[in-house]
C-alpha cells in the first residue's frame, strides 16, 4: 500500500525510538538517530525501510490500535490495551453497537470502541480531561462516532432514555454511586466491565449490583513480556507489573 500526503505512518527504529507521524510536505521527523524529511516517504509503500540523516535503519509501518493508545496524551490513568480489548471482547463490542462509557479520562476505552466500530457515548466530570481525549481522537481520525458529554455517570438517566445502551465500561472513582442510573439505561441482558484497583473495591462493588446485575466473573489480565534471543530466551525484567482488576456483570429485571 502507497504512502500518501497525510497518510498516517509508524516511523520504527527500535522499541524506544517509534513515533506516529502524519505524512506532510515541508515537515520533518526527528531522533537522537537523525532526521527524516517526511515529503521523502510520500510515494513509498508501508514496510519500505529508509535511512535517517544519520545513517540509522527506519522502518515504514502502518500504525495499529496500540501503537495509537501509546501515543496519546495522558492527564489520568488509563486502561491498558491489555485488558480493554479482553472488555471489548467480553462485552461483544462491535459495528452497530451503542456503548456507554465513564469517565473519558485520556480516551483509551472511547478509541477503543470507536475503532471496534461502535456508537459511543461518554461520560467525564472534568472539562480538561473530555478536551484531551477529543483531541486523542480527532487526531487519529476516530471521533466520528462518539458523544463526549460534560456530565457525572449519574445523570446519565436524565440524558439518555431507558433501554437505550448495548454494553458499558465503567471507570470512575466510586463506581457503586452509578449503578443506579446507569442500570436505567441499558438494555435489559446487557453486559457492564467495571474496572477497579482493589480488591476491596470489588467486594463493594459486588455488594451494591445485587439485585439489577448478575455477577459474573472478576479477574485480572496479566501480561509478561519475553526476551527472545537465541540460547537465553526469557522473560523481561522490568515491565508493567499490576493494573487492576474487572469485574463483568450483567442487567437482569428482578421487579
Ligand atoms: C482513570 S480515569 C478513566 C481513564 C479511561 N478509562 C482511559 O482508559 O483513558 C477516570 C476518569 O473518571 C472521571 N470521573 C470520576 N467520577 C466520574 C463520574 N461520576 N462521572 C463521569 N466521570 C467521572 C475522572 O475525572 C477521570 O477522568
Amino acid at each position: 500500500m502507497n504512502i500518501e500526503e497525510g497518510s498516517l505512518v509508524l516511523i520504527y527504529i527500535d522499541r524506544k525510538r517509534k513515533k506516529i507521524v502524519r505524512v506532510e510536505r515541508g515537515r520533518e521527523y526527528a531522533s537522537d538517530r537523525g532526521k527524516i524529511d517526511l515529503s521523502e516517504l510520500i510515494g513509498r509503500r508501508y514496510g519500505e525501510v529508509v535511512e535517517t540523516s544519520l545513517g540509522f535503519k527506519a522502518y515504514l509501518l502502518m500504525p495499529t490500535l496500540e501503537d495509537i493508545l501509546y501515543s496519546f496524551s495522558r492527564r489520568t490513568q488509563v486502561i491498558y490495551p491489555k485488558d480493554v480489548a479482553l472488555m471489548a471482547i467480553k462485552l461483544g463490542a462491535g459495528k452497530g453497537k451503542r456503548c456507554l462509557e465513564g469517565g473519558t479520562g485520556s480516551g483509551f476505552v472511547t478509541a477503543t470502541l470507536s475503532w471496534f466500530g461502535c456508537e459511543v457515548h461518554t461520560f467525564e466530570v472534568r472539562r480538561e480531561h473530555l478536551e484531551t481525549a477529543r483531541l486523542n481522537l480527532r487526531k487519529f481520525g476516530l471521533n466520528e462516532n462518539v458523544t463526549f458529554v460534560k456530565a457525572s455517570l449519574k445523570e446519565v438517566a436524565e440524558v439518555y432514555p431507558k433501554e437505550y445502551f448495548d454494553l458499558a465500561i465503567i471507570d470512575v472513582g466510586d463506581p457503586w454511586k452509578v449503578i443506579d442510573s446507569v442500570w436505567e439505561v441499558l438494555k435489559g441482558g446487557s453486559s457492564v466491565a467495571f474496572w477497579v484497583p482493589t480488591f476491596n473495591q470489588l467486594e463493594k462493588l459486588k455488594a451494591a449490583i445485587r439485585g439489577k446485575f448478575i455477577w459474573i466473573e472478576a479477574l485480572e489480565v496479566s501480561e509478561r513480556r519475553l526476551k527472545v534471543e537465541e540460547g537465553a530466551t526469557r522473560p523481561e525484567q522490568f515491565g508493567i507489573t499490576f493494573t487492576g482488576y474487572m469485574a463483568i456483570v450483567r442487567k437482569v429485571n428482578n421487579k
